[in-house]
């Protein structure tokens, strides 16, 4: 039965009709214990949803909803390595990956976890190396330069992640990270790198991925050229392969224990628990690198244990749910007032978007009603120079999660109290709004002409109502941080429950890539463009006069 069949969704609807027209400002009114009752603290990462738009009922039918999705079962489903990633057969096991205790899992009969030790023992051994200088090039000169070759999921966790704990990077490596086709991307970094002393991770599960495997080979050209006649023994010396597909990186000429395995059981974008986290091992530390995982198995044993009523990640699906399904809206915001939570928007973009940017179902039919919304996203407070405007008086409906951690690790005088000062209000400001008699009276008390204030009034009043999540970190510490992003990890894997969607495969990104395949020998001239659409074979045209290819 479509999940829009249930008895919850069915009441959601009528609760809607009644909720959509209470204002915040109201809700907060009636209810002075709002956001006692509405925030929840687990091992000091809070979340507050005092500021969405739900009541005690919608938010009993939310979790009833959740139930009706069975998402108890799927929970143990996952938790048990149960194939459910049904159109690849596969299963998804990421929260092995940060399993630390010594004990099997997912059971002790299919035990991935000897595999997972064996690798992160690698890890260790390796990161300890290179850190303590003992690592040498084919000169004999220890790394000082990291570049990780990677994209998607390859690229964007341990990209964040070493950007988000870059106050914890004391060994002095300098990390890149190279995702991008375009060679603008990867030329300028190679032309500032010495080939001596740089270290290249190409990171890629399948190790076929067009943008990482071209990036890599020309790594690997500039390299061998730089060691001249020692090319042969450079290579390993200078590259290390993350990857579930061995025989290829051996094909690319790497030994076995250059290699670190990943398996068909991680995807890409779930990954950066797995040898994808490399580089953060590398920039913090295997340590520090297990303590982004125990964070993240803390929330893990939150999810599965906590009941669905104080469950971070329950909560956080199903408030989204709320909003996109019956509120209506079709964006959300991320808006980490960190500097290092930089790349936290565009982590997330592809974890939910590519989990669950779908319409079919499971069971391969349409959906009985819309998914994941779009996901965007900016650091503050530089996004309230930007487009907060379209957020206070725009007329959109954006719901938004305010992220930022109390203690700043970079204590320059001054500057932590205002960040803090602005990210407080501005969610304040897009819930509360500001009413016409609040902004007249502004304008009067600053002495503003009568005839002037009737002109700048409808100017000044804000609509309010814009719901936000806030999730206050008390630190940006390697714990805390695994905490946070296995928190959407989850919450991304309850919406695709109830939504009824395989949240772990990415059809969708096949067809452009089968294109570019076709498109590549007419663009090169190789062979002609005929049955090409007209657009196509026009833009084609164009590239082929002005291009250098
Ligand atoms: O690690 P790989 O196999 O190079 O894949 C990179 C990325 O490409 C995708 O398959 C999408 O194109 C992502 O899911 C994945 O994270």
């Amino acid at each position: 039965m479509p999940i829009t069949h249930s008895a919850a969704w069915q009441e959601l609807t009528a609760r809607r009709e009644e909720l959509s027209t209470r204002h915040l400002r109201e809700l907060f009114a009636e209810d002075p214990d709002r956001f006692a009752r509405l925030s929840l603290s687990v091992d000091g990462l809070l979340a507050d949803f005092s500021k969405q738009r739900i009541d005690g009922r919608t938010l009993e039918l939310l979790i009833e909803l959740a139930r009706s999705a069975d998402i108890v079962r799927w929970r143990e489903r996952m938790f048990a390595g149960e194939p459910i990633n049904t159109s690849e057969n596969r299963a998804v096991m990421h929260p092995a990956l940060r399993h630390l205790k010594l004990t099997p899992f997912p059971t002790a009969d299919h035990d991935v976890m000897p595999e997972v030790r064996e690798v992160r023992a690698q890890m260790r051994a390796f990161s300890e190396r290179v850190r303590g200088g003992l690592w040498r090039g084919f000169s004999g000169e220890a790394i000082r330069d990291v570049v990780n070759i990677g994209i998607g999921g390859s690229d964007l966790g341990p990209k964040m992640v070493v950007r988000a704990l870059s106050s914890y990077q004391r060994a002095g490596l300098r990390m890149h990270f190279v995702s991008n086709l375009d060679s603008a991307h990867l030329a300028p970094l190679l032309d500032s790198l010495d080939p001596r002393s740089t270290l290249f991770i190409v990171a890629s599960k399948t190790f076929t991925t067009q943008e990482t495997m071209l990036n890599a080979f020309t790594a690997r050209q500039w390299l061998c050229a730089a060691a001249g006649e020692q090319a042969a023994r450079a290579l390993p010396l200078h590259f290390v392969a993350v990857s579930s597909a061995v025989d290829k990186v051996r094909e690319f000429g790497l030994p076995p224990e250059n290699i670190f395995r990943m398996w068909d059981w991680v995807g890409g974008r779930y990954s950066l628990w797995s040898a994808v986290g490399l580089p953060i091992a590398l920039a913090i530390g295997m340590t520090g690198f297990e303590r982004l995982l125990a964070g993240a198995q803390a929330m893990d044993n939150h999810f599965c244990h906590a009941p669905l009523e104080r469950n971070l990640p329950v909560l956080m699906a199903m408030i989204g749910i709320w909003n996109t399904n019956f509120l209506g809206a079709e964006t959300c915001a991320v808006l980490p007032y960190n500097e290092a939570l930089r790349f936290l928007p565009s982590f997330l973009q592809q974890l939910e978007m590519e989990s669950n940017g779908k319409t079919v179902g499971r069971d391969g039919l349409p959906l009985s009603c819309h998914a994941n919304p779009i996901v965007w996203g900016e650091i503050g407070s530089n996004g309230q120079h930007a487009f907060f405007q379209l957020l206070h008086q725009g007329g959109w409906l954006v719901p938004s999660d305010f992220i930022a951690s109390a203690h700043s690790d970079y204590p320059l005088p001054g500057h932590q109290a205002p960040l803090m000062a602005n990210f407080l209000a501005q969610s304040a400001a897009l819930a509360f709004g500001k009413t016409e008699a609040e902004a007249r009276s502004e304008l009067q008390a600053a002495g503003v002409p009568a005839d002037k204030i009737t002109e700048l009034l409808p100017n000044k009043v804000f609509a309010g109502n814009q719901p936000s999540t806030t999730l206050l970190l008390p630190r940006l510490s390697p714990y805390h941080l695994g905490m946070l992003l296995a928190l959407y990890e989850h919450k991304v894997f309850v919406q695709g429950v109830v939504w009824g969607i395989n949240s772990f495969d990415q059809w969708g990104v096949e067809l452009g890539k089968q294109l570019a395949g076709r498109l590549l020998p007419a663009l090169c001239g190789e062979v002609g463009t005929e049955g090409l659409d007209p657009s196509t074979r026009a833009l084609i045209g164009w590239c082929r006069e002005y291009g250098n290819f």
